[in-house]
């Protein structure tokens, strides 16, 4: 066997890798990367520069709202049931009419070209290879078409940055240029009009979008109607003035004003398939959300990115699931780390759940291989943490109370 074993195996499931990781090491091959997922932080900030290290670990204000975050999984805890006579749990899901082999999705993550030069191709690609939904940020630094075409024949989501209705027709593009390029899902982010107090960046005077190197504005220069709004408000092309399409760009998708719940319908006309409101954080606009008539909500703070001192997006999870979870799908993100991070948001309503961060450190570290990693390492652990906890599938794991806890508070297990 060679050192390619895990790629030249099309399919491993997450315990095939498990195996041929220790057969390399009978070997004395060692992985590329570690499987400590508590050390990839860590590694990424020697990889990347101080700003881009800043820009991905950086946080709103004092980051306590991303460490309410981290600090939620801990009052949580697994209760391992034993002499269950099962097979390695079934990870699959359905979700939106499409089963997946797997809980868990790409979180939208906008200029990727900062962490690595192959950017969202190699996440795109990524994610394809590992059979995990990919979403694409609007603010990403690779067009709509070309993401689409490294994702290949993996299923793909859009994720909106929303311009104001008075621009509609730029939105109208994005979301045409997404369907005629395969995006099935439409994600609407409303938590970023405008981005949060980042002292990081500040301190850093860095904001990746406004770059002129095309760092974040790729979808808005490659965009007909965005770049024929830029001519006729500036008398140039986008070409002609690259720092001034930057500025507008960043100006039309994050204009520091909020649309309203009823804009909502606009999408609705403009979307033929599956909308996902993300950013929802409180029961009662999870209820508007399903009143509205959308698909699914991601209970997400934006990784705390956005609003500091707010509560942890895991603790309003199983609020908002008793309130509509049996009429909307709930994704859950914001703080997940581990596959026991994964097991917890499920058993508190998730059916699925975005990986945010550690993500981009696999990326910042081995590009696609390193995004593979990542999806790997949290699959398998997931997959382990399942099976020796006598938990026999994902959807039994779903809202399951009898398989975990509150620390050192109620509700208990049986
Ligand atoms: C560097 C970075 C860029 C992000 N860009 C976007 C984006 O373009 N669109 C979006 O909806 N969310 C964006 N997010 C938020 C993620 O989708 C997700 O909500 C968040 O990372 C979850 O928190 P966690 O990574 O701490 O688990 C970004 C997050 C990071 C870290
Ligand atoms: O940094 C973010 O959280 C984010 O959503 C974003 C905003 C602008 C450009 C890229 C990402």
């Amino acid at each position: 066997m060679s050192s390619q074993d895990i790629k030249d195996n099309p399919d491993p499931t997450p315990f095939d890798y498990q195996a041929e990781i220790y057969q390399k090491g009978l070997r004395y091959e060692r992985p590329p990367i570690t499987f400590d997922s508590t050390k990839w932080e860590a590694l990424a900030k020697e990889r990347l520069s101080a700003e881009a290290f800043g820009y991905v670990y950086g946080s709103a204000g004092k980051r306590e709202t991303s460490d309410n975050n981290l600090a939620a999984f801990k009052k949580w805890a697994l209760i391992p049931n034993r002499l269950v006579d099962s097979e390695f749990p079934d990870l699959s899901i359905e979700i939106f009419g499409q089963k997946y082999p797997y809980p868990i999705a790409i979180a939208p993550v906008g200029v990727q070209r900062v962490f690595h030069n192959d950017a969202e191709g190699a996440t795109a690609r990524a994610a394809a290879h590992e059979h995990v939904p990919y979403i694409l940020s609007t603010a990403s630094s690779t067009s709509i078409e070309k993401a689409a075409e490294a994702n290949g024949n993996g299923d793909r989501w859009y994720q909106l940055y929303w311009p104001l209705n008075e621009h509609n027709d730029i939105t109208a593009s994005l979301l045409k240029r997404a369907k005629e390029s395969g995006y099935r899902v439409l994600v609407v982010t409303l938590d970023t009009y405008i981005l949060g107090w980042r002292p990081s960046d500040m301190d850093n005077g860095y904001n990746p979008f406004l770059r002129a190197d095309e760092i974040g504005v790729e979808i808005g220069f490659s965009d007909p109607c965005f770049r024929a709004h830029f001519k006729e408000k500036h008398g140039k092309t986008v070409e002609e003035d690259v720092s001034a399409a930057a500025a507008e760009w960043a100006r039309v998708v994050f204009p520091g004003k909020s649309h309203g719940w009823k804009d909502i319908k606009y999408l609705q006309e403009n979307w033929d398939g599956p909308i996902v409101l993300k950013g929802i954080q409180t029961v009662a606009d999870a209820k508007k959300a399903k009143d509205i008539g959308v698909q699914g909500i991601v209970v997400s703070n934006h990784g705390g990115r956005q609003v500091d001192g707010s509560v942890a997006s895991l603790d309003m999870l199983p609020k908002i699931t008793d309130a509509v979870g049996d009429s909307l799908e709930i994704i859950y993100d914001s703080g997940i780390r581990s596959g026991a991070d994964v097991a917890k948001a499920l058993a508190l309503g998730a059916k699925l759940v975005l990986v945010g961060r550690p993500y981009v450190y696999g990326l910042a570290l081995q590009g696609e291989e390193g995004v593979r990693h990542v999806l790997r390492s949290i699959l398998g652990d997931l997959d382990l943490t399942l099976h020796l906890s006598g938990i026999e599938s994902v959807s039994k794991s779903h809202l399951n109370k009898d398989v975990i806890c509150m620390v050192n508070g109620n509700p208990t297990a049986n």
